[in-house]
């Protein structure tokens, strides 16, 4: 009797011994453990996290299927996901890692193969493949410092991770599957970011990147959500090798809850996760050992050669700018945020323009700091994170930001001391593009559920490294959508010999490598949306002001948030305007907490010829890109367009 444990794991005799209190010392204050061996302690430790459908016979008048089932039909849709298509059965799929005993040993979830005759059984399909599905951020920090070099927690709690040898993505080697469908609905050719591929191609990739998985003892499987928008989500599901990865998206996505995973069903689009095996240069239409690959048939995107996770977030929104459009919902790269009184505005930029940092008002609910869609009933994330850029990040000028960056967040790339832990968020000696990753609700003015109204700003950023665009002109339409198409930012590349050019870039739609049909496309709806609810079009130079880049400086970061307060506060649309030569700007005159005479570039460039040389230099850029968009039609008729083309640089 005395030594009988009850089957929680609590013992009977050292409860009773307590409170008697028979006299013998005991060591310390504090009550004594209700555990008689180590193994009985630790079993105490963890509480199983209980389904909130309640399994058994005792919900079945209710529920459909059991819990068991339930599990069952999970693993078996994870083992579909996984199955290789030259063997035509999936991989016996087992949860939990592989390195726990409790786990491994309960393998009663195998999912059961109809083996035909004829199907000869192989080593690879006799052995079990682990899934460790929609691990906790907890759970997934375990694995990734267990098992993942480069994988450190940090000072403030968040997880420090290397993307290998990648540390941005690989435009060039994004491909998607050409078809008689595809052929006819996406973008292809010059200016166009979809490499095309053949459909066995992308099969022998798949199967490659699906074989690695299935080599592993174990793989990392997330069911989530794209798109805020309940009518518009999209199931997705992404198998992975790296805690990393799984982490990653976590974040990113919108998290899913207990009840909606329950009946999560068969997603709509699959990722594969291959980046840590290269693809194989022999293969047909390969140009490196790093391949993304999209397949809008299959509904799958399958990734070699590269750990960058960025390819997983933006290969996901390049889904969404080929299924929204097709629903006439406008998929946008921006940023998002709203005003106390509902005023929504958008933030279009390329990469380092400013919409994270920008969207990140402590003045504003943040609805989303990176991809969005417009549809009828307004505006939604697509995403369930933020993913801000590192460099240089003080708490001064980015709070929020700053203090994101707590447990749970993927700190790519960063630097940080090797006994203190605290990052250097000034040190380049990975990568420049070093990155944070944290959900939405890191941002403490974040609004949940993210959605809502039609915009009211439109704001297009631009960092110019030329320095001659103004800190801010307001645009007419049809110079909103001749900057929308352009896509316009310059950037500092650095040469051999150490003398820096500026690099003008131009993406359309400010997201050229995103998008999957003809940019005019997109600026249509969005030139519609904003005529339909009256929305202003503003162009805001982040960038060079005083002289380009290594004579003049980066704008102050306080003078383009004033800037920014005054385009949402309204006391810009009233002010008075004056307009620049050449590219025809609104330039306001004065700005609320602004010196004036920054606000127009002929007053900061002391060198004015050489102001006049740089301001044509960049028209005459402007004027070359814009070439191969002059034939095209944007609109019902040809109106827009002819207004659209007289709305460039006149020189
Ligand atoms: N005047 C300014 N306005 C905006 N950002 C500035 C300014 N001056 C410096 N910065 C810096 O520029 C960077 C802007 O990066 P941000 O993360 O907002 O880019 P992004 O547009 O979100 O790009 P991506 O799409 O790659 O995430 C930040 O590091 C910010 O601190
Ligand atoms: O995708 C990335 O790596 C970062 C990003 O947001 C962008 O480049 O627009
Ligand atoms: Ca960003
Ligand atoms: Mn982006």
């Amino acid at each position: 009797m005395a030594d009988s444990i009850i089957s929680n794991g609590f013992s009977k005799k050292i409860n009773t011994s307590m409170k008697q209190g028979n006299g013998v010392c005991q060591d310390g204050s504090s009550s004594p453990i209700k555990a008689q061996t180590i193994d009985e302690l630790h079993s105490l430790q963890k509480k199983r996290s209980t389904p909130s459908t309640p399994s058994g016979s005792v919900s079945s008048a209710f529920s459909v299927i059991t819990e068991e089932d339930r599990q069952r039909q999970q693993l078996q849709s994870i083992s579909a996901s996984l199955a290789s298509l030259t063997r035509e059965t999936g991989p016996k799929v087992v949860k939990g890692d592989p390195a726990r005993k409790e786990t491994s040993t309960k393998v009663a979830h195998v999912v059961h193969h109809q083996l035909g005759p004829n199907i000869s059984i192989s080593d690879s399909s006799m052995k079990f493949t682990h899934v460790l599905y929609n691990l906790s951020p907890g759970e997934l920090y375990e694995q990734a410092i267990r098992y993942e070099k480069g994988s450190f927690l940090t000072s403030t709690g968040a997880l420090a991770t290397l993307s290998g040898a990648k540390t941005g993505r690989s435009p060039r080697d994004k491909r998607v599957v050409k078809d008689e469908n595809t052929e006819k609905e996406l973008w292809w050719g010059k200016g166009s970011p979809n490499i095309e591929m053949d459909e066995h191609t992308f099969m022998i990739n798949r199967e490659r990147a699906v074989d690695y998985l299935n080599s592993l003892d174990k793989v990392f499987v997330n069911d989530q959500f794209l798109n805020w928008d309940p009518e518009n989500k999209i199931r997705v599901r992404i198998v992975s090798a790296r805690a990393y990865h799984s982490l990653f998206m976590h974040n990113m996505c919108i998290r899913p809850t207990e009840e909606e995973l329950e009946n999560f069903g068969t997603p709509d689009f699959t990722i594969y996760n291959s980046g840590q095996f290269p693809c194989n240069r022999f293969t047909h239409y390969m140009t490196s050992s790093t391949s993304i690959d999209v397949s809008l048939a299959r509904k799958e995107m399958v990734i070699l050669g590269t750990q960058y996770a960025g390819e997983m977030k933006k290969g996901l929104f390049s889904l969404m700018h080929y299924l929204m459009p097709k629903r006439q919902i406008l998929s946008l790269h921006s940023g998002c945020n709203m005003g106390k009184d509902g005023d929504v505005a958008l933030f279009f930029g390329l990469s380092g323009t400013g919409k994270t940092t920008l969207s990140t008002d402590h003045n504003r609910f943040l609805i989303g700091d990176d991809e969005h869609c417009w549809g009828n009933n307004g505006v939604s994330n697509i995403e369930g994170g933020c993913y801000a850029k590192c460099i240089d990040l003080s708490r001064e000028k980015e709070p929020d930001i700053w203090n994101a960056i707590k447990f749970g967040t993927v700190l790519e790339n960063v630097v940080f001391d090797e006994h203190t832990r605290e990052v250097d968020f000034t040190d380049k000696s990975v990568t420049e593009n070093t990155r944070a990753a944290y959900p939405i609700e890191y941002i403490p003015n974040a609004l949940i559920p993210c959605v809502g109204p039609h915009p009211k700003n439109i704001i297009l950023l631009a960092c110019d490294a030329f320095g001659v665009l103004p800190p801010v002109s307001k645009l007419t339409l049809a110079q909103t959508m001749y900057h929308f198409i352009s896509g316009y930012t310059a950037l500092v590349a650095g040469t051999e010999d150490g003398i820096k050019e500026p690099q003008a870039t131009f993406s359309a739609c400010f997201g050229a490598a995103f998008i999957m049909l003809h940019p005019t496309k997109y600026a249509a709806m969005l030139a519609e949306k904003m005529k339909t609810h009256g929305a202003t079009g503003w162009l805001v130079n982040t960038g060079w002001s005083g002289g380009r880049y290594g004579y003049g400086s980066r704008i102050k970061l306080s003078y383009t948030r004033k800037i920014i307060d005054a385009i949402h506060s309204g006391e810009l649309l009233n002010a008075d305007y004056h307009k620049t030569k050449i590219f025809g700007l609104e330039i306001p005159n004065a700005i609320e907490g602004i010196p004036s005479e920054i606000l127009d570039p002929t007053n900061t460039w002391s060198d004015k010829d050489a102001y006049d040389e740089t301001l044509l230099k960049l028209a005459s850029l402007f004027k070359n890109n814009f070439e191969t968009f002059t034939s095209y039609r944007i609109g019902e008729d040809n109106s827009l367009t002819e207004e659209i083309l007289a709305a460039g640089p006149i020189f």
